[in-house]
């Protein structure tokens, strides 16, 4: 009988249980699952894939750059040999950052020809972020960054009755506008001069699900997967990849300041028990990166809501392990509902009213 006679015999007569403990079936669905684990995994990658990011010699501008995830992003990206500038507020940890970096590529051979910048700009103003760029291009001779990676951004929890107006319009302002500015610039200024670069948009977990305490914030999230969207398909034009990263959890000092008017049952959901640390996230992005995903996780949680919100047009990371993938998170959102759901009724007496 052949392959293909056996496996329409299968679903015909749903003899599904019995035949699986057949040799065969369950030889080829051992073949099947390992096949989709190493596709899915960076092993596969590792064997036949080409290496899609390679930042040595290359300037990449980090936002957010002095502290967390972007710190740790501009710090790898040092000890892979690329030229380097961070951008962010505080000139007392920019400097300490700068000499993080410059750290973390003493040991290379060609770290005298790298050049390592800080500059003092607030993403939030268009004029600012203009200016910052401006600044960058300059010292590398007018040319603009081969990689942008929007890492500033914030987040105020607190329950939405009780938030003032101010705080909505600063989150978007700093979160999607502080992104929107430097993207802009960055991609005018690399389209014009014909660099064909990468663009990282840092969203959230938050950006593709939400929960009580994060009204704030998660729209922001879900405004950059669109900018995301959009320009992955747009910025064909001019050979620049674009990718969103979706994070988890990460142990930074903006997580202990979020962490001051955060909900407990937020708190409580949120599981921040399980953060990693920024280099850990660092890490996973640049792997991502290496192997072109356009949507970037890093812990399982993250995946199964990336490919659970994948949209119709959105490439996946591996055909066969996001479908599958999927099929699973499609099932396990309803009892993560189930589960939120009850959080919060059962904490109405924990969060009354107030005039
Ligand atoms: N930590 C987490 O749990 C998660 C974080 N994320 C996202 O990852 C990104 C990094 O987060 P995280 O590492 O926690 O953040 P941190 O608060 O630890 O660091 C934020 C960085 O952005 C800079 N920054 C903040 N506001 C501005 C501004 N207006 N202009 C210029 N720079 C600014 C800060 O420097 P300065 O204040 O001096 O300007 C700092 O360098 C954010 O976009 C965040 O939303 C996503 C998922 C989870
Ligand atoms: C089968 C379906 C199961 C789904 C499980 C998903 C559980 C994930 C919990 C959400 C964690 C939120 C992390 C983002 C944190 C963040 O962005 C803020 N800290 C901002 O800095």
């Amino acid at each position: 009988m052949s392959f293909i006679d056996y496996i329409f015999q299968l679903t015909t007569y749903s003899e599904l249980s019995e035949k699986l403990q057949q040799p065969l079936v369950s030889l080829l669905l051992l073949l099947f699952l390992t096949i989709s684990y190493l596709m899915g995994n960076s092993l596969w990658h590792k064997l036949f894939g080409r290496n899609k990011f390679l930042p040595q010699g290359k300037h990449a501008y980090v936002t957010g750059g002095s502290k967390g995830l972007g710190k740790a992003v501009a710090k790898l990206l040092a000890s892979k040999g690329a030229h380097v500038t961070i951008v962010a507020r505080d000139k007392e940890h920019l400097q300490i950052a700068l000499d993080e970096i410059k750290d973390a590529a003493k040991n290379r051979e060609d770290y005298k020809n790298l050049i390592f910048t800080a500059i003092s700009a607030d993403v939030t103003s268009y004029e600012d972020s203009v200016r910052a760029l401006n600044d960058a291009c300059e010292i590398h001779n007018g040319r603009a960054p081969d990689f942008i990676f929007a890492c500033a951004g914030a987040c105020k929890p607190g329950l939405f009755v009780e938030q003032d107006i101010l705080e909505f319009e600063d989150g978007m302002q700093l979160n999607y506008y502080g992104t929107l500015y430097t993207v802009h610039e960055g991609v005018k200024r690399m389209a014009r001069q014909g660099i064909k670069g990468k663009i990282v948009l840092v969203s959230s977990i938050l950006g593709v699900m939400s929960f009580i305490g994060f009204s704030q914030y998660s729209p922001t999230k879900y405004a950059l997967k669109g900018l995301a969207e959009t320009l992955r398909n747009e910025l064909l034009l001019y050979d620049i990849s674009v990718h969103c990263y979706f994070p988890g959890t990460i142990d930074s000092p903006g997580l202990q300041q979020e962490n001051k008017t955060k909900p407990k049952v937020t708190s409580e959901i949120e599981g921040a028990e399980d953060a990693i640390l920024p280099d850990q996230a660092a890490k996973a992005l640049y792997k991502s990166l290496c192997r072109g995903d356009f949507h970037i996780t890093s812990d399982l949680g993250g995946n199964i809501c990336r490919v659970a919100s994948k949209g119709p047009v959105s490439p996946t990371n591996n055909f066969i392990v996001d479908s599958l993938l999927g099929g699973f998170a499609w099932v396990g959102g309803i009892p993560f509902r189930y589960y939120i759901d009850k959080k919060v009724k059962d904490s109405k007496a924990q969060y009354p009213i107030s005039d």
